[in-house]
């Protein structure tokens, strides 16, 4: 049976035949990827490349393609939040398993290794400022996920479940969802310098993460809610803006995704880290150095 072509709305390309939001070719993506939110954060991990073969930016997607130690890796930002983890993760995607001159899903399919380095506030007072946590879960507090079908096959049904159930979650917020780490490149990238955790995906940093400025939350004991939540034992660590959503768009596309966290605020104690950019930079570091073990 002949192949749809996909029509030009949909697959969205420059004249010079790069893929609209990342402004990136083909042939300028590794299959080894490192996200951050941060513009600025791409030149500090493609700082220790021994070469650099591309740079691009278009909006908030910056990208540098290079090698360290001999290994091809792309560093991409990807703002702030979910919503642009289903832009940057559909056009990754669009990289490397659609021809794009045939405008048509190759035969043959790529399967991307996705690694985060981002920022996170730690909820409980064991998950200390300025260390290293690995999401093993992230629950989706987002709604990107539930515009696509298929989802159940990637869900934790029974997580999510009594997540709601415990906080009592407001029917008209999104449906929370929970999904798993790549299991195989959450091993790899964890050691004994790495904190497991249970990661909360925000729509928002402040009145979504509990925090009050001069608005007042709907919720005032949402975090406390949080805080005392347990599934099989095991509790909630940190909150960020896209991890689970990274996990369900990996998930339902075929790739490897793992997000490796900078704890920089603690949030049972109200404190935030005194030198955050140097937990970055020492992540950085250890992803780089995991990479390549
Ligand atoms: O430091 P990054 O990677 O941007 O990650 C965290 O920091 C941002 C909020 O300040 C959100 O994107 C959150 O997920
Ligand atoms: O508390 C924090 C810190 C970093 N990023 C977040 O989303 N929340």
């Amino acid at each position: 049976m002949k192949q749809e072509t996909i029509k030009p709305s949909e697959l969205i390309l420059t004249p010079e035949g790069k893929i609209y939001h990342l402004d990136l070719a083909p042939s300028q993506l590794a299959t080894t990827i490192i996200t951050v939110g941060d513009p600025d954060r791409v030149a500090e991990v493609s700082k220790y490349f021994d070469t650099i073969e591309t740079t691009a930016q278009h909006r908030e997607f910056k990208t540098h393609t290079g090698t360290y130690k001999g290994k091809r890796i792309s560093v991409i930002s990807t703002g702030i939040g979910p919503d642009n983890i289903d832009i940057v993760f559909n056009e990754l995607d669009a990289l490397v398993n659609i021809d794009f001159e045939k405008r048509q899903v190759k035969k043959k399919l790529t399967s991307l290794d996705i690694i985060r380095i981002g920022t996170s506030g730690g909820l409980t007072p064991e998950v200390e400022i300025d260390s290293f946590l690995i999401s093993a879960i992230g629950i989706g507090l987002d709604n990107v996920m539930h515009y696509y079908d298929q989802t159940d096959k990637i869900f934790n049904r029974d997580f999510a479940q009594s997540f709601i159930d415990h906080t009592q979650w407001n029917p008209n917020n999104s449906v929370p969802y929970a999904v798993e780490a790549d299991k195989a490149l959450f091993k790899k990238f964890s050691s004994e310098k790495t904190y497991s955790g249970i990661t909360i995906t925000n729509v928002g940093f402040y009145g979504p993460q509990g925090r009050v400025l001069r608005a007042k939350l709907k919720d005032a004991n949402l975090n406390e809610k949080l805080t005392s939540f347990r599934y099989k034992k095991k509790k909630i660590t940190n909150l960020e803006m896209e991890t689970a959503t990274m996990y369900g768009m990996a998930k339902l596309l075929g790739h490897r995704a793992v997000s490796m966290n900078a704890i920089i605020a603690n949030r049972a104690s109200g404190s935030f880290s005194k030198d955050a950019s140097k937990t970055i930079e020492a992540l950085i570091q250890y992803t780089l150095g995991k990479i390549t073990e």
